[in-house]
């Protein structure tokens, strides 16, 4: 099975404003509600794409109950452990740029932390186990780590989409699968990656430091995918972005299902890619059939 695992999970608020003004009265014309947070969009896609997952992490109050309620509507299963707080509201505000607010996460008991450690030890090596977003600020910093531990014990994969310090803790620790945009890569390293070789050479830092495959997302100009015999290149097809929201998970949702059905590495990565830009090019997150119409737009080189 595929666990998909968000410590803070969001009920994300869409608003489209045309023209924001900061400081004034503005009016939204369309707003969206979306069950949100990295691993339930991981989890979200993969259903999309006929790949069964368990979403698990913490949930609570009433907008615990919509996300709930939405991930059934869509068949996604969840094993949720209860906070008795709301899930938090993160608002997205769409106006000619994109303007995001996450709200801070819910206080998590050390009796809450010991329950999601107990569910991981019941994990076998054919699970994986995706660890996606941020880490509220009552548990401890590592407890990315201390479950990555738990699971190299048990041979259970991990992937991990996070971003500065959590990220930071993770590198040395086995991982399958690692995908920072370009600036979490530069952050890492404490360099600028702005170019597909940048990111292939510190890319293999992380192939170097016991990550099996690492996908490097660059936006609009490209992803780069890296593991111990090659290193590819595939450029994104074109289409206006109408939503970056879930973007980034799309691409790992993509590999892993594609990975899931025995694809080859550089299938699953070009599905991937694909996946990411059909999210970028719609309000929600992608449908296999957008997927699959990008899919001739992307090729894939090697980068020398
Ligand atoms: N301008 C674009 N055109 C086409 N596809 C895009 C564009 N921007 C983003 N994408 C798609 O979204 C994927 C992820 O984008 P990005 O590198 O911004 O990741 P991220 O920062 O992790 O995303 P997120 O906004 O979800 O945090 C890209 O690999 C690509 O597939
Ligand atoms: O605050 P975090 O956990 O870093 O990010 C949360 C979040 O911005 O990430 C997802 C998009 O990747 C959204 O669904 C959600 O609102």
């Amino acid at each position: 099975m595929i666990y998909t695992c968000t410590l803070n999970p969001s009920i994300d608020y869409i608003m489209n404003v045309e023209e924001f003004e900061a400081g004034g009265l503005n009016r939204s014309n369309q707003t969206f509600y979306y069950p949100g947070g990295k691993g339930i969009n991981v989890s979200r896609v993969m259903a999309r794409l006929e790949v069964t997952t368990e979403a698990l992490g913490y949930i609570g109050g009433f907008t615990g109950a919509f996300i709930k309620e939405s991930l059934e509507k869509e068949s996604v299963s969840h094993g949720f452990i209860d906070t008795s707080q709301n899930t938090r509201v993160n608002v997205k505000l769409k106006s000619d740029e994109e303007t995001e607010i996450n709200g801070p996460g819910p206080e998590i008991s050390a009796k809450l932390q010991e329950e999601l450690l107990m569910k991981i030890r019941t994990f076998t090596e054919k699970d994986t186990l995706v660890l996606a977003g941020s880490v509220p600020s009552s548990l401890p910093n590592d407890f990315y780590v201390t479950m990555t531990e738990i699971c190299a014990k048990n041979k259970i994969k991990v992937v991990a989409d996070t971003s500065g310090k959590a990220l930071e803790q993770l590198i040395g620790h086995p991982l399958y699968l690692l995908k920072p945009n370009h600036h979490e890569l530069g952050e890492l390293f404490g360099v600028t990656v702005d170019s597909k070789e940048k990111a292939a050479e510190y890319g293999q830092k992380l192939i170097d430091k016991n990550v099996e495959h690492v996908i490097v997302s660059m936006g609009g100009e490209g992803a780069v995918y890296i593991n111990k015999d090659q290193k590819l290149f595939a450029n994104v097809p074109q289409g206006k972005v109408r939503n970056s929201v879930g973007a980034g998970d799309s691409v790992v949702a993509g590999f892993l299902s594609a990975m899931a059905k025995e694809e080859t590495t550089e299938g699953a990565f070009r599905y991937g890619v694909a996946s990411g830009s059909a999210t970028a090019f719609q309000d929600d997150l992608c449908q296999q059939e957008d997927v699959q119409a990008l899919l001739e737009q992307i090729s894939i080189s090697e980068i020398k």
